[in-house]
C-alpha cells in the first residue's frame, strides 16, 4: 500500500507558523505525503507581514504539473493565491488533473491587516477556485465577502454558508475563530444540512495559522480516505490541542503546536 500524498498550493511564511511550512507540518503529523506548489514568499513572523513577494503565475502551475504528473496527489488544499492571474493557473491545473479532493481555504487577510489576495481576484476566486471544492473553509470575515452577507448570528451564518455554496463548493465550514463566547463553533452546511461542531474557546494571541492548519488536516484525513465528516471532525480535534498545548514563540501572535495531536495519542496508547 503506498503513502497517502497531498499537495498544498500557497504561499510560504518564513515564521513558520503558517502558509507551505504549516500545511507541510500538519501533513507530516498526520502521515502524509506533503507536497507544495509555493506561490507567493512572504516576509513575515509573529508581528506580521512586512513584504509579499508573489511569483510568475506559471511558476505555480509548473509546480503542480510537476508533482501531479510524476507523484500523484490524493488530496491538495489552497491556501493564499494573492492574484487572479495565479487562480486562473492553480483552478486550470486542479480542472485538468482532475482532482476531486480539494479543500479551499479562500485566505484574503493576515492577522495584522496585510492583505494576502487582491480585492480585484476575489471575483476570480468565485468564478473558478469555488465550483472546484470539496471543502471551502472561510473565516467569519471571509465568509461576509464571499457571501455579500455581514455575519453577526448563527442564522447570518447559515444564509452565508447557503451563498457560498451556490458557486459551486460542495461543502462549506465557516469557521467560528472570529467569533464571540465561551465556545468556538465551526459551522458545516454539505448542501442539505447543517452540523455545528463546538469545542471550547482557548484564551491566547496564538493563533497564527490556525486556518492553514485546519484546511492542511482536512487535506490529509482525505488523503487518507476519511469521508468529509471525518477529515473535518479529526482536522478540529488536532487544531484544538494544537492552539491548547501553546509554543509560546515571538512577540505578537505566535504559532500553534503541530506536534501536540500526535503526541498526545501516543501518550493514550
Ligand atoms: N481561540 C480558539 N480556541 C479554540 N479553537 C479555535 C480558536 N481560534 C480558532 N480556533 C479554531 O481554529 C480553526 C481556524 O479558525 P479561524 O477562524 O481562527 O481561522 P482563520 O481566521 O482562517 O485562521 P488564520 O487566518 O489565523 O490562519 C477553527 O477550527 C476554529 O474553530
Ligand atoms: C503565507 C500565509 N498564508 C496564510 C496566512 C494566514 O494565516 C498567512 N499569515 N501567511
Amino acid at each position: 500500500m503506498s503513502i497517502p500524498r497531498a499537495l498544498t498550493i500557497a504561499g510560504s511564511d518564513s515564521g513558520g507558523g503558517a502558509g507551505i511550512q504549516a500545511d507541510l507540518k500538519t501533513f507530516q503529523e498526520l502521515d502524509v505525503f506533503g507536497m507544495s506548489a509555493i506561490t507567493a514568499i512572504t516576509v513575515q513572523n509573529t508581528i506580521g507581514v512586512e513584504k509579499v513577494y508573489p511569483l510568475p503565475p506559471e511558476a505555480s502551475a509548473e509546480q503542480i504539473s510537476a508533482v501531479g504528473s510524476d507523484i500523484g496527489v490524493d488530496a491538495l488544499k489552497t491556501g493564499m493565491l494573492f492574484n487572479a492571474e495565479i487562480i486562473e493557473q492553480v483552478a486550470g491545473q486542479i480542472a485538468s488533473f482532475g482532482w476531486r479532493n480539494v479543500v479551499v481555504d479562500p485566505v484574503m487577510i493576515a492577522k495584522g491587516g496585510t492583505s494576502l489576495l487582491l480585492t480585484e481576484a476575489i471575483q476570480a476566486m468565485k468564478e473558478h477556485l469555488l465550483p472546484l471544492a470539496l471543502i471551502i473553509t472561510p473565516n467569519i470575515p471571509e465568509a461576509e465577502v464571499l457571501s455579500g452577507i455581514q455575519i453577526r448570528t448563527m442564522e447570518d451564518r447559515r444564509e452565508a454558508a447557503k451563498r457560498i455554496s451556490e458557486h459551486g463548493a460542495r461543502t462549506v465550514v465557516i469557521k467560528g475563530g472570529h467569533d464571540q463566547g465561551e465556545r468556538v463553533i465551526d459551522l458545516l452546511y454539505d448542501g442539505c444540512v447543517f452540523t455545528e461542531l463546538a469545542g471550547r474557546r482557548i484564551e491566547t494571541k496564538h493563533t497564527h495559522g490556525t486556518g492553514c492548519t485546519f484546511s492542511a488536516a482536512i487535506a490529509a484525513g482525505l488523503a487518507k480516505g476519511l469521508t468529509v465528516e471525518q477529515a473535518v471532525e479529526e482536522a478540529r480535534a488536532f487544531i484544538q490541542a494544537a492552539i491548547e498545548d501553546t509554543l509560546e514563540l515571538g512577540q505578537g501572535h505566535g504559532p500553534t503546536n503541530h506536534w501536540a495531536y500526535c503526541r498526545r495519542r501516543v501518550q493514550v496508547w
